[in-house]
């Protein structure tokens, strides 16, 4: 079985300060690992570097069996992999239905070409986005919402509409930055069911930062513990959380 996603030696320096220090792991297909650690870890810096925000200084990357080393964020999607950011960056004066139609992988009214020389067949194109955006947005029980401008959404409803972005780009990979950090709490719960149905009935692959223990031990089938740039731990929640290492490493945040 090829890896959904594999990283292998991933390194990156700032200023002579190793943050990810020859990072090795790999996603397989239909999983959802979980990807924690003390502050200051590198979790963020690896997400980056996995995302293709960042280029690594050493070690490569494999997106569904093809090398990604280097690659854009946009040539990430294409291959199957998105990720959503920590802060929300969605367009917040589009509606809600508006930003889902944007993330779709051939947004054909965005090529002028299409638009000036096939309008029938762009309005055809776009009519099919439509509808498909409207798929997801009930997918993710945001359709009373489609008209809202973005801003007029909650926290948890943002969140919820970054993933939405990520189903209309087809990811078969979505990598989830704190998704649940700040959300009320049955917003989180609803958040844990849908991505546990995505998983299940859409076969979609997930790599989750959290800090939030309790929605990692709900969700992740695999539990990777990042402490100064390292992997310290893999495997089950409750292997991990038995380890003495990465027991130690949280003390040592608290001391
Ligand atoms: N652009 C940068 N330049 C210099 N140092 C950086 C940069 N980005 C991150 N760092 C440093 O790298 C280390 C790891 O940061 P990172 O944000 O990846 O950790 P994290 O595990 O995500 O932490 P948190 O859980 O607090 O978000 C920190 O010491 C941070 O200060």
């Amino acid at each position: 079985m090829t890896p959904r996603l594999m990283a292998d030696g991933l390194t990156k320096r700032f200023s002579g300060t190793t943050v990810v220090d020859n990072v090795s792991f790999y996603v397989d297909p239909g999983q959802i690992v979980g990807l924690t650690g003390p502050n200051g870890a590198g979790k963020t810096t690896l997400f980056n570097l996995l995302s293709g925000v960042l280029k690594p200084d050493a070690g490569t990357l494999t997106v569904n069996g093809v090398d990604a080393t280097n690659l854009p964020p946009y040539r990430l999607a294409r291959l199957g992999l998105v990720r959503t950011f920590q802060l929300a960056r969605e367009l917040d004066r589009l509606s809600v239905l508006e930003n889902v139609q944007l993330a779709a992988r051939n947004n054909v009214g965005e090529s002028l070409t299409g638009a000036l020389f096939r309008p029938a067949a762009t309005r055809q194109a776009e009519q099919a986005i439509t509808q498909r955006a409207r798929e997801v947005l009930s997918l993710v029980s945001l359709s009373a919402h489609e008209s809202k401008p973005a801003a007029a959404l909650s926290g948890g409803q943002k969140k919820l509409l970054e993933l939405a972005r990520c189903l209309m780009a087809e990811a078969d990979i979505i990598l989830l930055d704190e998704i649940a950090a700040g959300v009320a709490p049955h917003l989180v719960e609803e958040i844990a069911v849908l991505i546990r149905r995505l998983n299940r009935e859409h076969g979609k692959t997930f790599v989750i930062i959290e800090h939030n223990i309790g929605f990692i031990r709900n969700l992740a089938s695999r539990v990777v513990v990042m402490a100064s740039g390292k992997v310290l731990a893999e495997g089950s929640f409750d292997h991990v959380a038995a380890d003495p290492a990465v027991v130690a490493s949280y003390l040592g945040q608290a001391a």
